[in-house]
């Protein structure tokens, strides 16, 4: 779905202590995953806690243009009847993925070893974002694609006719490259491995696994290598999607910075590959607590205790930005208003996103009286225990400025503007309900 035709300016203004419990939604990535890997089994996946954000949905549609049967059943319910593993059919019409990178790049590899043939396209942010990096492997499958310049979508492929396994090192650390690569090796004889040398998110290879593929991580010296057999029989599973932290952060962020705050986020998956911004929080001295951790779905998780407090400044090494890539935004915000300066390191990907996320925070947090300064791949905030706000910010068809720039007009002496917040659709379509309910004054 598109944005950016229609925008929607909104405002926060500072509030009153934030109190109760936010409820957020089910994991973006996880629930990609979930439709992606249920299309590509036997028998039935049934999903409960889908994000049911303009992302995933763009994703079930295509599930169902590549000839699976995706029905919602209820809320966050869906059920996939999937059509096996090289069972993609030809899409009658191009596959729009709207906003979504996890999307187009994972559904590309999902059929880049069928003998058919798609063009994917996607809204004004996507088809700036470089595709090359997923289309360079998928070809040494034995893959036909073109492409814009630049590798730019619109981008059609043609899956191979015998593909061939493949070995591949990631150039970059990038979830979304390596499940490509794994997805595109289910359909090729023989053992698909990539390599990456800072690990990611992990969801493809704990589902992959779950679905019945036979996979390992093992890590040597050339980093983490992960060895799938191709042409496993993957069949149907239960999937019951975790809460996101990277919603989850919104929330926990606006909590830390308004004073008086305290709140409660049950159920968040902490996962350890997606867990870097609650450990640069801690080491913030943010009054965090984790409560009743356990299991759910195969992904640990946890009930989230959040209250206001003094922050302090510090610095995010280099080896943790894949933990928390998407988190970025919003802990500069928190950082607006620590002690100190909070330096993040090794973020370059940013600058790939859905908008050159430095570039976005960096001119929005500057307009509202925040020193930033930015390295190609580091940025560095000035922290002080008032933030001026207001200003208005650009958000550039991308969900995580938009909502970054609102929870920081919770806490500043005037009121923060978003140009447009239509794209929190695509991944929290509740925000803004959500964070009423806790007593912000946004909208
Ligand atoms: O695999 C995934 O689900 C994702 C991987 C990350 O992207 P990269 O792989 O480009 O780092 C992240 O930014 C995105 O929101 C979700
Ligand atoms: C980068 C993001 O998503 P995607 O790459 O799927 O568009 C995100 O949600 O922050």
């Amino acid at each position: 779905m598109s944005h950016g035709t229609d925008p929607r300016p909104m405002t926060a203004r500072r509030s009153g202590p934030l109190t109760g419990v936010a409820q957020v939604p089910g994991d973006k990535s996880i629930s990609h995953r979930a439709l992606i890997l249920g299309a590509l089994s036997v028998g039935e996946t049934r999903i409960t806690g889908l994000l049911e954000g303009e992302d995933v949905l763009d994703t079930a549609k295509a599930m169902r243009a590549f000839g699976a049967d995706v029905q919602r059943t209820g809320e966050g319910e869906w059920v996939v009847h999937g059509v096996g593993v090289g069972g993609f059919a030809e899409p009658e019409d191009v596959i729009d993925c709207g906003n979504s990178g996890t999307g187009v790049r994972l559904i590309m590899g999902a059929m880049a070893t069928t003998p058919i043939t798609a063009t994917f396209t996607g809204d004004a942010s996507l088809s700036k974002r470089p595709m090359g990096r997923v289309t360079d492997p998928l070809a040494l499958f034995g893959s036909q694609i073109v492409a814009r310049e630049g590798g730019r979508l619109p981008v059609t492929i043609t899956g191979a006719v015998d593909p061939v396994p493949v070995r591949y090192k990631t150039p970059v650390a990038s979830a979304q490259i390596k499940s490509a690569v794994l997805l595109a090796g289910l359909n090729a004889p023989g053992e698909t491995v990539v390599i990456e040398a800072e690990p990611t998110r992990d969801h493809s290879e704990r589902m992959l696994a779950g679905f019945g593929a036979t996979i390992r991580t093992e890590k040597t010296e050339e980093g983490h290598v992960i060895t799938l057999t191709g042409r496993p029989e993957l069949r149907g599973q239960p999937v019951a999607v975790p809460r996101d932290p990277s919603s989850a952060a919104f929330p926990v962020a606006a909590a830390l910075i308004v004073p008086g705050s305290e709140i409660r986020v049950p159920g968040v998956s902490r996962n350890p590959t997606r867990d870097g911004l609650y450990v640069t929080l801690l080491e913030m001295g943010a009054d965090i607590t984790f409560e009743n951790p356990r299991e759910e779905g195969g992904e640990p998780v946890a009930d989230l205790l959040v209250r206001h407090g003094p922050l302090k400044g510090v610095e995010v090494p280099a080896d943790r930005a894949a933990s928390m890539i998407d988190e970025f935004p919003i802990l500069s915000v928190i950082a607006s208003f620590a002690e100190g300066r909070t330096v993040m390191n090794g973020v370059a990907e940013l600058r790939v996103k859905e908008s050159d996320r430095i570039d976005a925070m960096a001119r929005g947090l500057e307009a509202n009286g925040v020193t930033v300064v930015e390295t190609p791949d580091s940025m560095t905030v000035h922290g002080a225990p008032r933030v001026p706000g207001g200003a208005s910010a650009v958000t550039h068809l991308d969900h995580r400025i938009a909502m970054s720039f609102l929870v920081l007009g919770l806490a500043t002496d005037q009121p923060v503007s978003v140009d447009d917040g239509s794209p929190i659709m695509t991944s929290f379509p509740d925000f803004i309900p959500l964070m009423q309910g806790l007593g912000a004054d946004l909208g």
